[in-house]
């Protein structure tokens, strides 16, 4: 057909390098960019299937999130905006790695598998789309990752979600947080006051427009701003989170409030220092605490009778699960890593609250859950000021959250307005529990598809006999905990531990690698004592 001949002809002018090997993993396709450019002519091609299979608008992002600089990588968005389907990146994995002479023959296997209209029409169609550029609807240029989420949702929402573009989304979520902040007492320019570290990303000049739209609400001064630092190098989400420590290019004075993105502004964390200048860290696990407390009181307040519950992952620190299950009595989750995995867990609570560790999440609503708020907001009859308060917080929470995925953005302003309400210090918040030590690390082995494992990621079950060691090794340590991973987005194994003390939790960390190297076929140097290794 004609359209395959089009097709065929336009691959050729994209090749793939021989013998290169991707895979979709948990953020889509992730490598040096210079090898990339097959990767976006095949994923525009299976957007356009997936657009078909889907009757709906579908996103493709382009982002190095939180790697460096050099690496880039793309992703697809689904209709509501959330991550691709999962059977679908099998397909992508597929399509990537197609010879060219293949090519067409996997885009046929997808288009039978997956029944796609075949007919004249829509072959034109297809065919037009193919050709003329993938037939983008809409080309948004520079955004971050969760506003092209956003703006997806929106498109096949018909705008019930919001408007499609960027200033829809700044209105509406700035709109939600001026009325969010209603409700804060006077607060002087100190408290409104937030340094942002924008990781040399998109963050920062979004970040910078939204500003106009919130009306003196919040007052930021912007660090990393990609006007001199190279992306994410030694700044961002997960330098800090990693490294335990502020970003270079930020001035904190004790006490400031302050907070990082990633370089596509999909994850945040805070962080201060205090006067004895100790850094402490806030992290995606102290965030869905601060959130999950404020919306469970809100829920108590408006008298509505909705589950809540917060999903974390292995990482989440065992004193923040600790803390929700036992003071908040809040139900916790744990699921696998990557986010796609959380966000289905808690699409089965009225109110999922949603982190990995590293600070990127969200929370969800179920439809039940946004109607009875929306009802209560709008019952003028007999409820109380109180019910009524609470109701009319909780819908101006609803829509500043970006419920389609993790979003600094919008995470930024939903906890610093649940500060200024509770006139809450950062300190404050850091006190509500405290973080047990821990320590990641990565081991190297020549596979790390050896190590299979079970319950949430928690334990091994293969290579024989690791588990045995890691839980004979934790048995050394007060409170400790320890697993081993095989990451999705690096060749290495990612080793987990905490304990009572930092030395406690790094020897663990050490220990456990050993066990790794020595059982899962490590490569290159045995695993050192820490302190020579981050
Ligand atoms: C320990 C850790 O932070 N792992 C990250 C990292 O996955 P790994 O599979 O661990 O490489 O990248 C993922 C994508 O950004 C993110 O979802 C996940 O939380
Ligand atoms: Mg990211």
């Amino acid at each position: 057909m004609a359209q395959f001949e089009e097709v065929s002809k336009q691959s050729s002018l994209h090749p793939k390098p021989a013998g290169l090997v991707l895979q979709y993993g948990t953020a889509g396709f992730r490598t040096n960019s210079k090898h990339l450019d097959h990767i976006m002519f095949r994923m525009g091609l299976l957007a356009v299937l997936r657009s078909k299979k889907t009757k709906a608008t579908i996103g493709i992002m382009v982002t190095a999130s939180h790697n460096p600089e050099e690496d880039n990588g793309v992703k697809l968005v689904d209709p509501m905006g959330e991550m691709l389907a999962a059977a679908w990146e099998s397909y992508a994995t597929m399509l990537a790695n197609a010879e060219q002479e293949e090519l067409i023959s996997a885009l046929n296997e997808i288009i039978e598998k997956e029944e796609i209209d075949k007919s004249q029409e829509a072959s034109e169609q297809q065919c037009q789309s193919f050709t003329s550029s993938f037939g983008w609807s809409s080309y948004y240029g520079l955004v971050t990752t969760p506003q092209l989420h956003y703006m997806v949702c929106c498109k096949n929402t018909q705008g019930k979600y919001g408007d499609a573009t960027v200033e829809g989304y700044y209105k509406k979520l700035c709109q939600a947080f001026t009325q969010l902040i209603g409700n804060a007492s006077n607060r002087t320019d100190d408290q409104k006051h937030l340094c942002v570290d924008g990781a040399n990303g998109i963050g920062a000049l979004k970040l910078r427009e939204m500003m106009t739209h919130l009306n003196k609400g919040l007052q930021v001064t912007i660090f990393n701003d990609g006007s001199k630092g190279k992306l994410n190098h030694q700044c961002g989400a997960d330098f800090v989170k990693v490294q335990q420590k502020p970003p270079t290019g930020i001035q904190v004075n004790p006490g400031d409030r302050c907070c990082s993105f990633d370089g596509d502004a999909d994850r945040i964390v805070y962080y201060f220092t205090d006067s004895q200048q100790v850094f402490h860290l806030l992290d995606g696990d102290k965030i869905a605490t601060l959130i999950s407390t404020f919306l469970k009181e809100l829920l108590i307040q408006a008298g509505l009778n909705l589950r809540i519950a917060v999903v974390q992952t292995a990482y989440a620190n065992g004193s923040s699960t600790h803390y929700l299950e036992n003071t908040m009595n809040v139900t916790v989750r744990c699921t696998k890593t990557g986010v796609k995995h959380l966000h289905h867990a808690a699409l089965e609570f009225d109110v999922g609250v949603y982190f990995e560790a590293n600070g990127h999440g969200t929370v969800l609503f179920s439809k039940a859950a946004e109607d009875q708020i929306q009802q209560l907001a709008q019952d003028s009859s007999s409820i109380d000021d109180e019910r009524k308060r609470a109701a009319l917080m909780l819908q101006s929470t609803v829509n500043v959250i970006n419920q389609t995925v993790g979003d600094a953005l919008s995470d930024m302003l939903l906890i610093e307005a649940i500060l200024a309400i509770k006139g809450m210090t950062v300190e404050q918040w850091d006190r509500i529990y405290t973080d047990l030590p821990n320590r990641q690390l990565k081991v190297k082995v020549s596979d790390r598809r050896v190590i299979d494992t079970t319950d949430a990621e928690r334990r091994a079950v293969s290579p024989a006999g690791l588990q045995d060691a890691i839980d004979g090794l934790v048995k050394n340590y007060r409170n400790a905990r320890s697993f081993v991973r095989p990451s999705g987005t690096e060749d290495v194994v990612r080793v987990y531990a905490e304990a009572d003390t930092q030395e406690s939790a790094d020897a663990l960390a050490h220990d456990v690698s050993l066990a790794v190297y020595r059982r899962a076929g490590g490569v290159g140097e045995e695993p050192k004592p820490l302190h020579s290794q981050t």
